[in-house]
């Protein structure tokens, strides 16, 4: 019989609860961590997150608490499914109630805004007597809630730890694959988003499929070429949580970021779009973030500075879909395997 182990899930969004769910199902005690009481009281009560999955009912088992300290007392496992924006402040807290060495997964596929760190980095600084990971490849939420068949990477340096979360997470509809690259898992995460809010903005526009390939493609190159520079193994990149998760980001309107893009490309506001979205599109931080980091590290990244001189600057598609287009033509693969 396998352990059963005492979870906190913290951010009661799609991700964290379907992630929760998953355990809880698995027979786990779960207890899944939200802000909004009438959400937490909903989900004890009638078993549905009605703001985020109305169509995904909860196993009965999934606990749902406003209280921090209730939440993760006495747990082994952390999963942290908040935005980038909040990890610091949430962990930062969540250092007043945990267990020493309790694992710690990180889910948020996002950057810190000072230093360009990623959310490992930033719970090692707050939690540094956790064992860390990394959850991250093509898990769009609601496709995982519909029971569609998916896989994602548990990342770390711990073996043990990936075998642990891998037990935990394995079900009838969801595998999941081991890598110690944390950084390059983590990295392809929270970089595929702005091309995915570039790849909205493209079927706006009514591209055809050769189009499509190309901006994919170009996109993972891109990609690499950074992840490269900053010290990561690029052939994480060709892994689910490299171009897996490209992929489905890009092809798909279930992602927010997609979703972005594509309202951009009819023409709305950015301020109007992500408050009407109402959810996170990690994307649009990480593009600034991206592009000055780029810039700061002589990396060329044509694509996101096409896309931040179309949102940011008086640029329109046009212009810059000209300038990409008369670029210096180079090579197509950049990186050889020894
Ligand atoms: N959705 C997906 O398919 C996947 C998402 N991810 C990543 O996981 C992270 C979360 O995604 P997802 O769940 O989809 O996002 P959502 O926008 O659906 O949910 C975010 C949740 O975090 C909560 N939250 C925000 N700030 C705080 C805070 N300061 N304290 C407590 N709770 C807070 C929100 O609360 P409230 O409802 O009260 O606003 C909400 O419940 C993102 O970084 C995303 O990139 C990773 C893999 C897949
Ligand atoms: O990361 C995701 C799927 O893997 C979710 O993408 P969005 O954050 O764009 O919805």
């Amino acid at each position: 019989m396998t352990q059963r182990h005492q979870i906190a899930v913290l951010g009661g969004g799609s991700f964290g609860t379907v992630i929760a769910n998953i355990m809880a199902e698995n027979n786990h005690d779960v207890c899944l961590w939200l802000r909004n009481s009438e959400r937490a009281d909903e989900i004890n009560r009638d078993h549905i997150n009605s703001a985020y999955l109305p169509d995904y009912p909860l196993n009965t088992n999934l606990k749902a608490s406003t209280d921090l300290a209730e939440s993760i007392t006495g747990c082994d496992i952390v999963f942290m499914a908040v935005p980038s924006s909040s990890s610091r402040d949430v962990a930062a807290e969540v250092a007043h109630h945990i267990n020493d060495n309790a694992i710690v997964v990180s889910t948020t596929k996002g950057i810190e805004h000072d230093g360009f760190k990623l959310m490992s980095e930033v719970l090692a600084e707050e939690l540094p007597k956790a064992r860390i990971g990394v959850l991250s490849g093509p898990n769009l939420a609601k496709e995982i809630a519909a029971q569609q068949i998916a896989a994602t990477v548990i990342a770390s340096k711990d073996e043990e730890l990936n075998e642990i979360i891998q037990a935990l997470l394995h079900c009838g509809n969801f595998r999941v694959y081991a890598s110690s690259d944390v950084f390059g898992v983590e990295l392809g995460g929270a970089l595929k988003n702005v091309y995915a809010i570039m790849a909205g903005m493209a079927a706006a526009l009514g591209i055809g499929q050769n189009t499509i390939s190309m901006l994919m493609t170009r996109s993972l190159a891109e990609m690499s070429r950074f992840a490269v520079q900053k010290g990561a193994d690029p052939m994480t990149f060709l892994g689910l949580s490299g171009v897996g998760d490209l992929i489905a980001t890009c092809s798909s309107p279930l992602s927010r970021n997609y979703r972005v893009g594509y309202e951009l490309g009819h023409g709305k506001n950015l301020d109007e779009i992500v408050a009407e979205l109402g959810q996170v599109a990690e994307g649009v931080n990480t593009l600034k973030l991206l592009k000055q980091q780029a810039e700061e590290l002589g990396v060329y990244m044509p694509l996101v500075n096409g896309l931040y001189d179309i949102i940011y600057t008086p640029k329109s598609i046009n212009d810059v879909v000209g300038t990409l287009m008369f670029a210096e033509q180079s090579r197509d693969v950049e990186f050889t395997v020894k």
